[in-house]
């Protein structure tokens, strides 16, 4: 069997984060005229983020000055078994340019929150688009403590500030509350994200995430242990604590895991945290989006990027 050839892939973002670049391979080359994030192969003894700057230097003549590593997926081809890092690249110096007739056809911007207008796509990036669409602040409810009224008050407030840009993904939680009392909040709750374009997932229970219209299911670990295949919803995600739960959540083809408590919280006291360190460690190379959860505040943001989150979830924090 010959060698995993490891690739390094860049998710070029506009300044404002909505759009970014697809690249067009070119005649010459296996999957000639299919569209690709740019990137290329990791030379011997050359690190995968030299890599991508090495490559978005030679393909497109730019430098970059910033970028974080995102997600992995391992693919096997009829050519060859790739080991994709697909990494965000926020900042750059130069004119972005095709630099030469083996480099790529053609460059696009894309919008991430739609369906690309380009085809056809690398067949490896399906879900990485998918993961693309996902938005990268998850907000938790915590109506019982806050009671449901000053939730949907809050919500109502917190929708109306990303007016114009990708709007949050709201996991609705309080498994305490009474049924008809978690029925009625679900249901509004769905109402007010669905009139600002977001996207609502229940924790648990999957006959109330279908009677109220909601997007989708939020497993819990437990029930990540028990699934057996990934439920039939848009949306699905899971709970982590563990590298093992992590690799589960790939493996089901869920859409995100949430990952924590990354730093103390107080739903889980007697957690000291896992820390950003581990937390890099037991995302790393399972293809899946993972947000950070657990004493997430915005200001944290940028920490959870540079150790490969996906973005941030919030429970008090929002
Ligand atoms: N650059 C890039 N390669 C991808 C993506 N998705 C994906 O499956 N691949 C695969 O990863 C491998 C990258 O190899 P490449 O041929 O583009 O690398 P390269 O620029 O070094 O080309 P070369 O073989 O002419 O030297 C190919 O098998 C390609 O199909 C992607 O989004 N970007």
């Amino acid at each position: 069997m010959s060698a995993v050839v490891r690739v390094a892939a860049a998710v070029m973002l506009r300044s404002d984060g909505r759009e970014f670049l697809l690249a067009q391979r070119p005649e010459g080359k296996v999957y000639a005229g299919y569209w690709e994030f740019p990137g290329g192969k990791v030379e011997a003894g050359e690190s995968m983020r030299d890599a991508l700057v090495r490559e978005l230097h030679e393909e497109m003549g730019i430098t970059v000055t910033a970028c974080t590593p995102w997600l992995t997926r391992r693919f096997t081809y009829p050519h060859a078994t790739v080991h994709l890092e697909f990494w965000r690249v926020t900042a750059w110096t130069g004119e972005i340019g095709i630099t030469g007739p083996l480099e790529h056809a053609a460059v696009d911007w894309q919008e991430k929150a739609k369906s690309p207008t380009v085809e056809p796509i690398l067949p490896a990036n399906g879900p990485i688009l998918k993961a693309l669409s996902l938005p990268e602040t998850m907000l938790i409810t915590h109506a019982e403590g806050d009671g449901t009224q000053a939730q949907l008050a809050r919500l109502a407030a917190r929708l109306k500030q990303h007016e114009g840009s990708l709007p949050p993904l709201i996991q609705l939680r309080d498994k305490q509350l009474p049924a008809n009392e978690r029925q009625a909040f679900a249901a509004a709750v769905v109402d007010l994200a669905h009139a600002h374009g977001a996207l609502v997932v229940i924790n648990d229970d999957a006959a109330l995430a279908r009677d109220c219209g909601a997007d989708g299911l939020h497993l819990s670990a437990g029930a990540l242990a028990a699934t057996q295949q990934r439920p039939d919803f848009a949306w699905v995600g899971a709970s982590c604590h563990t590298a093992g739960e992590v690799a589960r959540a790939g493996e089901l083809e869920l859409d995100y895991a949430l990952l924590g408590p990354v730093l103390p919280t107080p739903t889980h006291p007697e957690h000291p945290g896992i820390g950003w360190d581990e937390f890099a460690a037991r995302r790393a190379d399972n293809g899946i989006p993972v947000l950070a959860l657990g004493g997430m505040q915005e200001s944290l943001r940028a920490t959870a990027m540079a150790h490969g989150a996906h973005g941030i979830a919030l429970m008090r924090g929002w």
